[in-house]
């Protein structure tokens, strides 16, 4: 069986309780915790940027995986890896040279990461793939939690696993990010996703740490 890494959203926590959310996910079987960042320009909706993330990272014991909904993502790549995240994640459409800011993301010490849009293509990844360490693909429009799942991301991911076997790059890792629910875990894990973003479903449960066990369940 494929290792399969749930990475919660805290977009989706209660922002009062920060640190007590991140102790949560610290004792949960939740491998990373997701940081997602928006900066209103490139998605319509602000979040939070390097002091959440340098207060979160005094805490957490778990990989801080760093989405990046940002435009001109590589003026900021060192200092997002010195406010402590180990995975960045940049999006496609952002970056022109996209190449170039994977080896900034390298060179700063990081995991790199890139996302597409619902409207992109996975074919945009042929030439870039063998360099990539993750690649996400949103399965919702990005900007907002707790929004309904496109189907389509599914099949993306089929496509994006053949596509990954061929160009010879089996480290490579694939998340889903967007409206992740026990209704398409098991579907996304057998189509080949490696990292399973849960936001919502999440923190809204009852039980947060018992959700994060039961979507991991779909990889046993
Ligand atoms: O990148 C994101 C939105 O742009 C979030 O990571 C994503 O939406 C997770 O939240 P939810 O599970 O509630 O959909
Ligand atoms: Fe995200």
């Amino acid at each position: 069986m494929r290792n399969l890494i749930i990475a919660p959203s805290v977009l989706a926590c209660d922002f009062l309780n920060i640190g007590s959310e991140v102790q949560m996910l610290n004792e949960s079987k939740a491998d990373w915790i997701h940081i997602d960042v928006m900066d209103g320009v490139f998605v319509p909706n602000i979040s939070f940027g390097f002091p959440v993330l340098e207060a979160i990272n005094k805490v957490a014991t778990k990989v801080l995986d760093v989405h990046l909904m940002i435009e001109k993502p590589e003026q900021y790549i060192t200092t997002f890896a010195k406010a402590g995240a180990k995975v960045i994640t940049v999006h496609y459409e952002a970056c022109p040279h996209v190449h170039r800011t994977i080896q900034q993301i390298k060179d700063a010490g990081c995991l790199a990461g890139v996302a597409i849009n619902p409207g992109t293509p996975v074919e945009v990844y042929q030439d870039i793939i063998a360099d990539l360490d993750l690649a996400l693909i949103m399965s919702v429009n990005p900007g907002f939690g707790g929004q309904k799942f496109i189907p389509n991301a599914i099949n993306k991911t089929k496509r994006l696993a053949e596509m990954a076997a061929k160009a010879g790059n089996a480290s490579l890792k694939i998340e889903i990010d967007g409206g992740v629910t026990m209704a398409n875990a098991a579907d996304l894990y057998q189509a080949g996703a490696d990292v399973l973003v849960a936001g919502s479903f999440v923190f809204a449960s009852k039980d947060p740490k018992a959700t994060i066990a039961e979507l991991l369940s779909v990889a046993n």
